[in-house]
């Protein structure tokens, strides 16, 4: 497969143009060599003309493709290629497999699982999910496998997260996002963080960093499923953790401002005003934009800052792909001043 080899210092400008012709391979991870970077890339002619070297190269996969390659390595005996085309990403929580199933595969259900079970011997559960519901994001969700729960012990970025798939959203693709957030966070921070739910973000933060962090969340499921889980986690955090069982639009107003927000805002809700006012230095606010507004998504948040009387610097990263041309995204807002 084809790599771009690109200087370290543009590999961000070309990687934002190779996407935006479709020519950017997301399934492979870029690698650093020297002063270069080498860009995974679909083949095609256009590429000798961007005026960069064009090499074949192995970039790997990116682990959650990897192991989506093993489980349709697993079925290629099994499923018809025209079936396979139809399998989907899954994701381990802890012990559940958790997969959906579209209708092509309906009756495929007994090898998928059986697939499943090779690539991950130690699963219990095979769940398939539904949408998310409500205010709480808590999805539906059918065990067509195993043990007849959908409670367990989740591991990521050096903590266990405790979690309950039928009372409480918890997403593990956000395991990068939130090693991410940990990296940028100084010792000695006041961290707040609305809508908390079992706690992942508050317990990668601090497991790496001495903070105080403060987090809010309205279900109460949640709220007890993370209390559990600072104390599964306590011997390992450098870090404090006080949560707030409560709605954010109430308990943010009493609280006093910190030096850093983290709002992993429920889809459809907006928090921004509130999340910004209680910020000193850093907000980090999520939302999910169309891939055509992430301009205007960029000017909502300068306003804000305005309206606030904050000098901002704004960034917005691409965090997740939600649903065709809609992603997932944070916008980190630095405050300069008053
Ligand atoms: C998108 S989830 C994020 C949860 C958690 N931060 C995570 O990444 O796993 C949003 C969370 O906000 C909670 N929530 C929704 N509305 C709320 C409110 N008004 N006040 C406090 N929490 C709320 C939901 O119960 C849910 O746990």
């Amino acid at each position: 497969m084809p790599a771009l080899r690109v200087p370290k210092r543009k590999a961000e400008p070309v990687k934002r143009r190779l996407k935006k012709l479709g020519l950017y391979d997301g399934k492979r991870r870029p690698k650093r060599e020297g002063e270069f970077v080498l860009l995974p890339v679909i083949e095609d002619p256009i590429l000798r003309s961007l005026g960069y070297e064009v090499l074949p190269s192995e970039l790997p996969l990116r682990p959650e493709r990897q192991l989506y390659k093993n489980l349709e390595s697993v079925l290629a005996g099994r499923l018809s290629e025209e079936e396979l085309k139809h399998l989907r990403r899954y994701d381990i929580v802890g012990d559940i497999a958790v997969i959906q199933v579209p209708r092509e595969l309906s009756h495929r259900v007994d090898d998928i699982v059986w697939g499943l079970r090779k690539v991950h011997p130690f699963i219990r559960v095979v769940a398939q999910k539904g949408f998310h519901e409500g205010a709480f994001r808590i999805r539906e969700y059918s065990i067509i496998w195993g043990e007849r729960r959908l409670e367990t012990v989740h591991r990521e970025n050096g903590v266990q997260i405790k979690v309950d798939l039928s009372k409480a959203f918890f997403n593990p693709r956000m395991k990068g996002e939130r090693y991410r957030l940990a990296q940028l966070v100084r010792d000695g921070e006041r961290i707040l963080i609305p809508f908390a739910g079992v706690l992942p973000y508050a317990l990668v933060i601090a497991r790496y960093k001495r903070v105080k962090i403060t987090a809010v969340e309205l279900n109460r499921e949640a709220y007890e499923l993370g209390l559990e889980n600072i104390e599964l986690n306590r011997e390992r955090l450098k870090g404090e953790i006080e949560f707030i069982h409560g709605d954010v639009f109430d308990v943010l107003p009493e609280l006093p401002t910190h030096d850093r927000v983290i709002s992993p805002t429920p889809r459809g809700v907006d928090a921004l005003a509130l999340t910004l006012g209680r910020a000193e230095k850093w907000l980090h606010y999520y939302d999910f934009v169309h891939e055509t507004d992430v301009g205007a998504f960029r000017t909502r948040i300068m306003d804000a800052c305005t309206m606030l009387g904050k000098e901002c610097r704004v960034r917005v990263k691409k965090v997740s792909d939600f649903k065709p041309h809609v992603f997932k995204v944070c916008a980190d807002v630095e405050i300069k001043g008053k």
